[in-house]
């Protein structure tokens, strides 16, 4: 999974070949990436507001912020491996399989036994939103059938993952914001769902600050490695909300009722290493040196045999599957009440009206 110069270069030439135009957001990511790869951090001025091409490029290279070069080329070239589709064969990196070409809002690709799904909307800290919990659940059911022997969920730029994106709220059907309500706690308890069942080892490489859902969902993974630049957020009560993920059973079986407490209900941050001394957390890296041991050890995984890890999992998780799927349905059905109420809405609204941040 590390890409060399010469990937690299492959990469670069493979783009200028592209037989289809990958869209202006595709291509800005691009630029982004390979302005990080090669230059580091931006570090030039912000370009003034009707400058609008070179301000849309300031801010998807600003929004990769301190991300190591080394992983902007790993990113560079997976992004571009992705783009590849059985029309264009020549564009995929030898021995990088894009297994599904058509996220917007992913990128998948297979090696070394390993399926990696990235998370990729770095501009926005790699929100959730609607379409990608949609292809999330894809990518998933894929992995769980394909013939790697480990799947890994990971996120582009400086964030993991800053958890629901809010706009999802705004986007209200004819049937109000009730029907909103129940519709998102219908997608809601299918997608923690297909974490309940994932049938292979699943691992999370946490390569910067988590938020909300993604951090509530690390109780259902089997590893979670993080960065020394992570830190895990659940500010529900903040947004006028409550837990989801699991995590009302997973978190007080991994850290004890009084820490999970405290993380649920009050949104304490946990640093890394909090989150690693509480059992959350795997292993925590610097992140100098993260991307490089993380994927190490992972290959080194990927070759135990597949079928024992599988069957290991599953008399692992076997035991408590009835509970968890249990948690995810009063979850929701709390949460779709907690979306109707004024604490939620006033909430949401501060953020998006730019009144307050975590
Ligand atoms: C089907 C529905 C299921 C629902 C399941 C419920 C899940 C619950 C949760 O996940 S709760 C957690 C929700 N997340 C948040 O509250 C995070 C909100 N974001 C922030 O507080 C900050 O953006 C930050 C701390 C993550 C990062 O701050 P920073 O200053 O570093 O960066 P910016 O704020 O400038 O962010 C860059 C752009 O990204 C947009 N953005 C970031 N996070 C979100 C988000 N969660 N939703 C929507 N948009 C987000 C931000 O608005 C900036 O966009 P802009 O460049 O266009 O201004």
């Amino acid at each position: 999974m590390r890409a060399s110069q010469v990937d690299f270069e492959n990469a670069k030439n493979q783009v200028k070949l592209l037989k289809k135009d990958p869209g202006n957001e595709v291509k800005l990511q691009l630029y982004a990436l390979y302005k990080q790869a090669t230059e580091g951090p931006c570090k030039m001025p912000k370009p003034g507001v009707f400058d609008f091409v070179n301000k849309a490029k300031w801010d998807a290279w600003t929004g990769l912020g301190d991300l190591p070069q080394e992983t902007a080329r790993q990113n560079y070239v997976d992004l571009v491996s992705s783009l590849s589709s059985p029309e264009s064969p020549g564009q995929a990196r030898p021995g990088a399989e894009s297994k599904q070409g058509a996220y917007e809002t992913l990128v998948v690709t297979s090696e070394d036994g390993i399926t990696k799904i990235m998370l990729n909307r770095p501009a926005k800290k790699n929100a959730i939103t609607t379409k990608m919990y949609q292809e999330l659940m894809l990518a998933l059911q894929a992995a769980g059938k394909d013939d790697s022997a480990l799947t890994v969920l990971t996120g582009n730029g400086d964030y993991y993952c800053s958890g629901n994106d809010l706009t999802n709220f705004t986007d209200i059907p004819p049937g109000g914001v009730e029907q909103k309500a129940k519709d998102s706690a219908v997608l809601l308890r299918d997608f923690v769902s297909c974490f309940i069942d994932f049938p292979k080892p699943l691992i999370a490489v946490v390569n910067g600050p988590a938020v909300g859902i993604s951090v509530t969902l690390l109780g259902l993974f089997d590893a979670v490695y993080a960065s020394d630049r992570a830190t895990f957020h659940t500010p529900f009560s903040h947004l006028g909300q409550s837990p989801e993920g699991c995590s009302t059973y997973t978190f007080p079986k991994i850290m004890g009722s009084a820490k999970a407490a405290e993380v649920l209900i009050f949104g304490k941050k946990l640093t890394a290493g909090e989150a690693c001394a509480q059992g959350l957390v795997t292993q925590v890296f610097p992140d100098s040196t993260f991307q490089k041991e993380v994927w190490a050890r992972l290959k080194a995984f990927a070759k135990l045999p597949p079928n024992a890890m599988r069957a290991s999992k599953e008399v692992l998780r076997r035991g408590e599957r009835e509970q968890l799927h249990a948690a995810n349905a009063e979850e929701c059905r709390v949460l779709q009440g907690r979306w109707l109420s004024d604490e939620c809405a006033n909430a949401v609204m501060a953020f998006l009206s730019r009144r307050a941040k975590l």
